[in-house]
């Protein structure tokens, strides 16, 4: 088999016959840290990180700032190399929150979103400074101004719209349209800003919209980005502000498959910060800061799963010891990926198999209709790209403590997130007769 590697991490090889990454033999990762296991390529994700700074700071002539959307794939390790990258980090949650000032993230590079934020998210935020609070509502802004009362230094406010635009991706990521869940539709923008505007204790920043995930055609993100710079000139006229920031948030696409393209970052930044150069020099307003958050561009090509081939069924079916509770992506979107089986991923395809997940549900099929080598039992699979939206969305269904994490990097691999035990997923049961 032949390795696409575009959808492998950088540093993928093929070594006495054995998939390596990151300077490690995968076949014996698996076997001194068991399976699944995840594996994270440091190279090929510090390698995004750089590639998003430099883009931008090479693109856009205002200052611009990259926040890795932690809700991609989050962990202290990688707060921590987030933090040393000179990113910010995008937080969803307060424990995200919590992992952010455990990796020392200055908070001014941390923002908060989400659609329904507990009072108690809300005052973490307040009360570590976080550099901006992503308002999603009217009501959660009339809570906000409640919680920032007392403070003598206003908190950062951007607020998030609904921009009226449908992502070309699947129905379940875009995020866009007028009726999404997300964002303050365009009619109640004006009562947001007066709202913010009169309020002591908030500073508004600007503005965001966030229209959905895993795009490829940018012709979606550049009218954002003109929705928005749109709506920032009709506030300075009918306010007499004019915006610090925007974000046109995430989204940046990447390839599961050979066939899809390589992620460009550079000519994403170059198309956003054209398209918001011009929209900003049409409406004579001053270059505002551009904030983007990308998650599944930064982390996904990192990221390679290890399962064990428990068994087969006839012909088509291959059976692996993890699936849907690690990886929901193919249950829940039809997401496809690209697989190999690590202890031989060069022998030519023999079989055209499903692979099927260990969890009790028709629907848990890791991978439809894959060429891969004759499959036996204990063989290992690789499937590549599995570094978004796998561990951050995963479960204990059937109650299987979750897989481990390890950062690979010029040949150490360090564990940076240990595999659940059986206690763990037992602390939270408490007996009838205590
Ligand atoms: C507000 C917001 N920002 C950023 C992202 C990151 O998106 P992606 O991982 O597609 O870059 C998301 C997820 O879709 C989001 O909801
Ligand atoms: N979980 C989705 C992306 C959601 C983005 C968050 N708003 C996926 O795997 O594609």
């Amino acid at each position: 088999m032949t390795l696409a590697s575009h959808v492998w991490p950088e540093t993928v090889s093929v070594v006495d016959g054995r998939l390596w990454i990151g300077g490690c033999d995968t076949v014996a990762l698996a076997e001194q840290f068991g399976t699944p296991l995840y594996l994270l390529d440091d190279l090929t994700l510090r390698g995004a990180m750089r590639a998003y700074r430099q883009a931008f700071a090479t693109a856009y002539p205002g200052p611009s700032i990259v926040h890795y959307a932690g809700k991609a794939l989050l962990n202290t390790a990688l707060a921590q190399i987030v933090a040393q990258e000179g990113l910010g980090l995008d937080v969803v949650s307060a424990t995200e929150l919590l992992v952010a000032q455990r990796a020392g993230l200055p908070m001014d590079r941390v923002h908060l979103h989400g659609n329904a934020k507990s009072d108690q998210e809300l005052e973490r935020a307040i009360a570590w400074r976080v550099g901006a609070i992503v308002v999603d509502n009217l009501d959660e802004l009339q809570r906000l101004c409640a919680l920032t009362s007392h403070l003598t230094t206003p908190q950062g406010v951007l607020l998030r719209v609904a921009p009226a635009i449908e992502a070309d991706t699947h129905a379940h990521i875009a995020t866009g349209s007028a009726t999404a869940k997300f964002g303050l539709p365009l009619e109640a923008l004006d009562e947001a800003v007066a709202q913010t505007l009169a309020a002591p204790s908030l500073r508004w920043l600007g503005l965001h919209a966030h229209i959905g995930s895993q795009l490829f055609a940018l012709e979606q993100v550049t009218a954002t980005v003109e929705v928005l710079v749109a709506l920032a000139a009709r506030i300075r006229d009918r306010f007499g502000v004019a915006p610090v920031e925007l974000s046109p948030g995430g989204g940046l696409g990447v390839p599961y498959t050979a066939d899809q393209p390589a992620t460009d970052i550079g000519r994403y930044a170059q198309v956003v910060s054209a398209a918001l150069c011009a929209a900003c020099e049409r409406y004579r307003l001053p270059l505002p800061r551009l904030t983007v958050e990308p998650g599944r561009s930064i982390v996904a090509r990192a990221g390679v799963a290890l399962y064990r081939v428990v068994g087969r069924k006839g012909e088509h079916w291959v059976h692996i010891d993890g699936g849907m509770a690690d990886n929901i992506r193919p249950a829940l979107y039809g997401a496809r990926y690209s697989a190999v089986l690590a202890n031989k991923p060069a022998s030519p395809p023999a079989m055209t198999v499903n692979v099927g997940g260990r969890y009790c549900e028709s629907g848990d099929v890791l991978l439809r209709d894959i060429a891969l080598p004759t499959v036996q039992p204990d063989d290992l699979l690789a499937v590549a790209t599995a570094g978004a939206y796998t561990l951050s969305m995963s479960s204990t269904y059937n109650l299987v403590p979750r897989p481990a994490l390890v950062l690979v990097a010029d040949g150490q691999a360090r564990l940076i997130q240990r595999r659940e035990t059986e206690a763990d997923v037992l602390a939270r049961d408490l007996l009838l007769d205590r």
